[in-house]
């Protein structure tokens, strides 16, 4: 999808020009039809005007009648199949390929109320471009907010919904293109939906007795009516667009807890932060005694610790580029059209062997982590843009013994042990990768790497390893995931015969 990368973002662009030139085009041509027309009405009603004051006498005249006969005859059929012509049907052909799908719009709405909730925003700072306190030059119409406010009630986040209503509501005196009724519609509708059936009732009857002729005020709230009957009631607190988390916050569901965790209220407190280290990596490799690699501890048990300056910009750049030409030998190959063309994922796998430098990298990564590199995946690269995020998740695989045979080389090379992450490149706002059980998260910096355990020594699944890709706020975010297996690390990490779990 285009929404979620700001790299396919760049292209919807293109396709923004292409539909510009092609509408200039319709214009012009339709254009030209227009002035035809209009020269050949005032013609006709020029030699109409003359033949009525002139009488009869006019059509004594044979180049009159003529004329005339003509006009009737031949021209008005000439006339009338250009009236019939439709001007422009290839260009508009060509608009309706080019335009870019409905989902793109609702990925893109789902994107802003994603920021919305994460971070715990205000419909009125986003509206007007203030997001976490940093100003943005944006403003958004009352329109948008509208759309806003109808995807919200229909991902069944009415709070957030009603946020965008007041706000459509603020700003319709400035848009002629959303009116004022259809909006006080949506925030009626929407205090239903958030168990306020009480306020819902009132504002509907307002909105019929000022409406009294309009049928479809009517029709909504009888439809309202029979829709709230036998509903229970609820609070409905106004003055905030986001729920309260729990009393003790590491109660909280999953989801919401990395949620909580992009946002700041779950972090870990001084005391858990007290035995957390930064220093010099020398003992993997002899070189690291030249060059040592920098290391942040962010978690001890689980371990999960930041790498910084572990990839040169240079070296990014060559990936960059490695990333790039593979996207766009898969956009050629494909004969669809122009947007199914670039849909393809913004994930990709790329085998070490395809560049010296991934092996190159593999070799930092075995210095960095002492891992064993011989069992891993294929490099992964990934791009989100703005709204982009990855929900909580754990990397190994957990799924029944009899499934696991699918998954590449399980086989040969057992579980995902261990995750490194690199950042290639840094991200304005937003986009950290958060570990709610950590109580962490890895704000991207280009350059650096997160690495951590996503199993017991024993090789237990390891819960505690949940993590994710927080939204991004502002800017483009590319990873890199070596994903390091099971087998043959014994030597590197011991491996318990016991379980380490209970500790
Ligand atoms: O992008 C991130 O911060 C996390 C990515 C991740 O967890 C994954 O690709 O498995
Ligand atoms: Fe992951």
């Amino acid at each position: 999808e285009f929404y979620s990368s700001v790299h396919k973002m760049s292209l919807v662009m293109d396709f923004e020009l292409k539909m510009l030139k092609n509408m200039q085009k319709f214009l012009g041509k339709n254009q030209n039809k227009l002035n035809y027309l209009k020269e050949r009405l005032s013609e006709y009603e020029r030699e109409r005007g003359e033949a009525l004051t002139q009488g009869p006498v006019y059509f004594e005249n044979p180049v009159n009648k003529y004329l005339l006969t003509k006009r009737l005859t031949t021209d008005w059929e000439r006339l009338e199949n250009v009236l019939q012509y439709k001007e422009g049907e290839k260009i508009l052909k060509r608009i309706e390929n080019t335009i870019v799908e409905k989902s793109e719009l609702d990925g893109a709405l789902e994107g802003v109320l994603r920021l919305h909730d994460v971070y715990r925003l205000n419909a009125s700072d986003i509206a007007r471009g203030l997001l976490q306190g940093v100003q943005y030059d944006v403003q958004f119409k009352a329109r948008h907010c509208f759309d806003l406010g109808m995807k919200a009630l229909e991902i069944h986040y009415p709070k957030l919904a009603y946020g965008w209503f007041m706000e459509a509501l603020r700003r319709s005196p400035n848009d002629e293109t959303i009116n004022k009724l259809d909006i006080e519609l949506a925030l009626a509708d929407t205090k239903f939906h958030m168990g306020d059936i009480k306020g819902a009732n009132q504002t509907f009857a307002e909105l019929v007795t000022l409406n009294a002729d309009n049928e479809k005020v009517a029709k909504l709230y009888a439809q309202f009516v029979e829709n709230s009957a036998g509903k229970p009631e609820y609070f409905a607190d106004y003055s905030t667009e986001h729920f309260p988390p729990p009393a003790d916050i590491l109660t909280a569901e999953r989801p919401d807890l990395f949620k909580y965790t992009c946002s700041g209220l779950v972090k870990k407190s001084p005391r858990e932060e007290r035995d957390l280290r930064c220093g010099y990596l020398t003992e993997t490799h002899p070189f690291l005694l030249l060059a040592p690699i920098k290391v942040e501890e962010l978690n001890h048990d689980p371990l999960l610790v930041t790498f910084y300056d572990v990839l040169s910009d240079k070296e990014i750049e060559t990936l960059r580029k490695l990333t790039r030409s593979i996207e766009r030998a898969t956009v050629m190959s494909n004969n669809g059209s122009v947007v199914s063309k670039v849909r393809t994922s913004q994930f990709q796998f790329i085998p070490v062997t395809a560049h010296p430098i991934l092996a190159k990298i593999d070799q930092r990564v075995e210095d960095m982590t002492n891992l064993n590199m011989k069992h891993s995946e294929e490099h992964q690269f990934a791009n989100y843009g703005i709204g982009g995020h990855y929900s909580e998740h754990h990397d190994y695989f957990d799924i029944p013994e009899s499934e696991l045979q699918k998954i590449w080389r399980y086989n040969e090379m057992g579980n995902r042990i261990a995750t490194l992450l690199f950042y290639l490149s840094d991200v304005e706002q937003g986009g950290g990768t958060a570990y709610p059980y950590m109580k962490q998260m890895v704000l991207p910096q280009k350059g650096a790497a997160a690495f951590w355990y996503n199993l017991y020594a024993s090789g237990k699944l390891d819960q505690r390893s949940l993590h994710g890709a927080c939204p991004i706020i502002v800017g483009s975010k590319w990873v890199q995931n070596r994903w390091i297996r099971e087998w043959d690390q014994s030597d590197r990490r011991p491996c318990y015969t016991f379980d380490d779990a209970g500790f």
